[in-house]
């Protein structure tokens, strides 16, 4: 053979994310009673093998006895493999497709299962290097070629040296047999290949480490579906986040650091430096300050409904677009805000800490059903209008006021100014959004307008309540009861202190920013914010972005996916295009939307493209940032 660059791929832990001979030793044995002890045996021979701590002729020897394994077991195998190609692997056909002549599967694995699942990737049969099974009169496996140099020892070593490979070699895998290739001087470099193994012994001896297939093809300037890879892209959690997120950005491929509480500004603006990817929740501030610091910032995900706590402005102007979710919790709010309805016209609170300290007040005095009462809801968005619809449910004659036109649920009434809510209701509750106009919105004023006893719920924003106003609302009588969840200032761990002055009055409820803190919710929010954002990064789609223009482009075969974000000034759009014209680029499609502030464009181009272009679309005046997706 002479061509100028060789591949030498594994194939198990390698090609596929599992070890062949371990699952075919599931299947055979799914009805054998000692079928847990058997394969826990076959794995601890496998990785003594892997990790090069045991002769592995003498280890293959004994797997294949313990397997008991038919040759109609084969094909349930072979399709379980296909499923479990590596991820990278899979993505990166176009690679194989190019370099076929060039690749080739070494492994001490066998041609059996090898060959249909690696073939469809344009991987030659001719180059698979394996064993082969030998199978008994009855179909068993009972043995193997033993002819090969594969099933004996420094097998690949053996096989390397006859092959005499002429050019450059390369080899990936997971194994200590696969450095061996490369200690033996029959390669030019060994990548240990860990994205679904990290082998200690193999990974302390490599040069280098492959995460995925992209960051290899990365590091050597060869064909990719993507153009950066994911595990060069930090993304950083705060907030406790569910770790369902973290799950989801992992299997991606990204590197992912969590942290439980929240970073102050000065915090923050050290840690986003090399941040390409934000979560928060309610209490990070993402300010101007922070997103100067934030070079490499593609998005923030906020896993809440809120973003008041974000400067959507300024990650506008930044090129950050900004992902929250805006229903995910919505019935949690709802359900707590119900209880809470429900215990303050009871006084449940009162009478628990009552009885908590010895006291025994058996009274109806104070006490009222909800049924018939009024409920006022202010801001008849997704958590009020749910929270509508729940209460007439109870009985409750419900009342809204929005500042904008709403659909109006069930036998809902509209209120046309806030006064006339607040003089008509039994219970006022507040769910408008956290917008800096809203600072202070409910005071002294809106107070005096309430129903005398009546109650009150804040499960908002905290600032949007003048806090010595309702204190005095409820020590004058003027409140019976009141609800509140968020407070203008919120501690930012949960070692830290809560300080209030709502602290110790009777019939109020304290709940520490919980309105959203249900497992299903939490759950449905790191599942949401992860899914658009990793859509934004792999499509350009910002569907339900908070900040962005919504683009949502079904993704071209044969293409590359230039994103370009730039302000909203005339020309840019002919720009681009005079940039792609004049490079000869053929334009597969294209799609920009704006906003007051920016302009959004996403261009699909032609496979062959000339790469000079790409400079030229990066220095067009009034861009805000320029990625190439694909
Ligand atoms: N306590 C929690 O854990 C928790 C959980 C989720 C959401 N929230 C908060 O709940 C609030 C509501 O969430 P949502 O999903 O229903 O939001 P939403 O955007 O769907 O609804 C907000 C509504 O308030 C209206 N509004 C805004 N300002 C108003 C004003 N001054 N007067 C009257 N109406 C006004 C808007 O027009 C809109 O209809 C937000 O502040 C959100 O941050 C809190
Ligand atoms: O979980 C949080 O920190 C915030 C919950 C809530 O206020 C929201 O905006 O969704």
């Amino acid at each position: 053979m002479s061509k100028d660059k060789y591949f030498i791929l594994d194939f198990d832990s390698t090609f596929t994310q599992v070890e062949a001979l371990d699952l075919l030793g599931e299947i055979a044995l799914q009805h054998t009673e000692s079928k847990e002890q058997i394969l826990e045996e076959i794995k601890a021979i496998t990785n003594s093998g892997m990790d090069g701590s045991s002769s592995f002729s003498e280890g293959l020897l004994k797997r294949i006895h313990l397997l008991q394994a038919h040759k109609k077991h084969l094909q349930e195998l072979i399709g379980t493999l296909e499923d479990k190609v590596s991820d990278s692997i899979k993505r990166n056909k176009a690679f194989f497709e190019e370099y076929t002549d060039q690749i080739l599967i070494v492994s001490s694995g066998f041609k059996e299962f090898i060959v249909p699942v690696v073939t469809p990737y344009g991987i030659k049969e001719e180059n698979v290097y394996a064993n082969t099974f030998v199978f008994d009169a009855q179909g068993y496996i009972s043995g193997f070629d033993t002819d090969n140099e594969l099933s004996q020892d420094k097998g690949k070593i053996k096989l390397l040296q006859k092959l005499a490979l002429q050019g450059d070699v390369y080899v990936l895998g997971d194994g200590y047999t696969d450095y061996e290739i490369k200690e033996a001087g029959l390669a030019n470099k060994f990548y240990a290949f860990t994205e679904n193994i990290a082998r200690d012994k193999v990974v302390e001896v490599a040069e280098h480490i492959a995460p995925n297939l992209d960051e290899f093809l990365y590091q050597n300037n060869l064909p990719m579906t993507i153009s950066y890879p994911k595990n060069r892209i930090k993304v950083l959690l705060l907030e406790n986040v569910h770790p369902s997120a973290l799950a989801l950005f992992k299997q991606e491929g990204y590197q992912v650091e969590t942290m439980a509480g929240a970073l102050s500004e000065d915090e923050l603006c050290e840690k986003i430096k090399d941040i390409a990817i934000l979560g928060i929740r309610s209490k990070t501030q993402v300010t101007a300050k922070v997103l100067q610091q934030a070079n490499r910032l593609i998005s923030i995900g906020a896993f809440c409904i809120g973003t008041n706590q974000i400067d959507l402005e300024a990650a506008l102007w930044a090129g950050i677009t900004v992902f929250n979710a805006p229903f995910s919790n919505t019935r949690s709010v709802v359900e707590l805000a119900l209880g809470e309805i429900i215990m303050l016209s009871r006084n449940v609170f009162e009478k628990s800490m009552k009885m908590h300290q010895g006291n025994w007040d058996k009274s109806a005095s104070g006490s009222m059903e909800v049924r018939d009462k009024k409920l006022g809801i202010i801001g008849y968005g997704n958590i009020g209008s749910q929270l509508s619809v729940l209460a007439e449910a109870l009985g409750m004659q419900v009342y809204y006021y929005d500042v904008v036109e709403k659909l109006q649920l069930g036998n809902a009434r509209k209120c046309e100014t806030l006064e006339q809510l607040l003089e008509t209701v039994d219970v006022v509750t507040l769910h408008v959004d956290g917008r800096e106009s809203n600072k202070g919105f409910f005071g002294e004023e809106a107070f005096a307008h309430m129903k005398p006893g009546a109650i009150f719920l804040n499960l908002s924003r905290g600032h949007i309540v003048d806090l010595p106003a309702l204190t005095q609302a409820l020590k004058s009588g003027k409140v019976a009861g009141a609800a509140v969840d968020v407070f203008p200032y919120e501690p930012a761990t949960n070692q830290e202190e809560f300080t209030n002055e709502l602290r110790g009055l009777p019939n109020v409820i304290l709940t520490p920013h919980i309105g959203g803190s249900t497992i299903e919710a939490q759950e449905n929010i790191a599942r949401f914010v992860p899914t658009r954002i990793m859509q934004y990064i792999n499509t350009g789609n910002t569907y339900q972005s908070v900040n962005f223009p919504n683009i949502q482009l079904p993704a071209l075969k044969n293409a590359h996916r230039l994103i370009h974000i730039h302000r909203n000034v005339p020309g840019v759009l002919a720009s681009i295009n005079s940039a792609l014209a004049s490079n000869q680029v053929n334009i597969l499609g294209q799609y920009l939307k704006t906003n007051e502030q920016i302009g959004y464009v996403i261009t699909d181009i032609d496979k062959a493209y000339n790469k000079k272009v790409i400079e030229e679309l990066r220095c067009i005046p009034a861009t805000i940032k320029f990625r190439m997706l694909y």
